[in-house]
């Protein structure tokens, strides 16, 4: 069977502020698929960033799905506010859902596309009771909390790990990797996997940021 095409998504965490419309335009242009947005709360990571007026704003802009991580606490209670500011993917972390199932159910009833990310020390085994009502499982390849982090190489075992269960209990789940992503480990993270590479530093330092995406879709080439 022909493999579907990796999706790419930039992290506007690492985007100019002073002038975010030039940088929202850039990924409108390119060959990405997602606009990645970082939601932190100060409390469950140790950084804040922003919330839902900024991304109320970037929808106005974004010319493609808006996939919303939320690093915060309690995400039950914002899921339909960030509904309501545009988010078509949200993602809520498993480390912060005390009733995973639930919040996973409250963000299709709200119809949102459901991801659920876990942080490096999280095994996969704890999505195995869900993995079949999610969209999206989104693997941190750092902490979470900051951009520009140095990848973590067990991530590779992870995906391999989620790959499996997904094909096992015949799951559609996309597998989202998010930290520490450049042109230099696309391809392994492919080949381990992957279906949708977030990437942030690479992609807002790089002096040609299009190319850079292009790069990544394909794989470091
Ligand atoms: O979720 C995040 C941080 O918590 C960021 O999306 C992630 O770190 C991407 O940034 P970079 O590509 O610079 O590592």
């Amino acid at each position: 069977m022909e493999r579907s095409p990796v999706l790419v998504a930039p992290s506007l965490l690492a985007a100019n502020f002073l002038d975010l419309g030039k940088d929202i335009d850039m990924v409108n242009r390119s060959e990405a698929d997602w606009f990645h947005l970082d939601v932190m709360d100060g409390r469950f990571v140790p950084n804040i960033s922003f919330g839902l007026p900024v991304i109320a704003q970037i929808k106005k802009a974004a010319r493609k799905p808006c996939d919303v991580h939320l690093m915060i606490e309690e995400p039950e209670k914002y899921a339909a506010d960030f509904q309501q500011a545009g988010a078509d993917i949200l993602t809520v972390h498993a480390e912060a859902c005390i009733h995973l199932h639930r919040n996973i159910q409250q963000i299709k009833g709200l119809g949102m596309k459901a991801g659920v990310a876990l942080n490096p020390h999280t095994p996969v085994v704890v999505l195995e009771n869900v993995i079949r009502d999610i969209d999206v499982v989104l693997i941190m390849s750092v902490n979470p909390g900051f951009g520009g982090q140095t990848f973590i190489g067990q991530s590779y075992h992870k995906i391999r790990q989620l790959s499996q269960l997904i094909k096992d209990t015949n799951a559609h789940a996309l597998i989202e990797v998010d930290g520490g992503i450049s042109p230099d480990n696309a391809a392994n993270l492919i080949q381990a996997g992957a279906n949708v590479l977030v990437a942030g530093s690479a992609v807002f330092s790089s002096p040609e940021p299009e190319k850079t995406i292009a790069a990544i879709k394909r794989g470091g080439r």
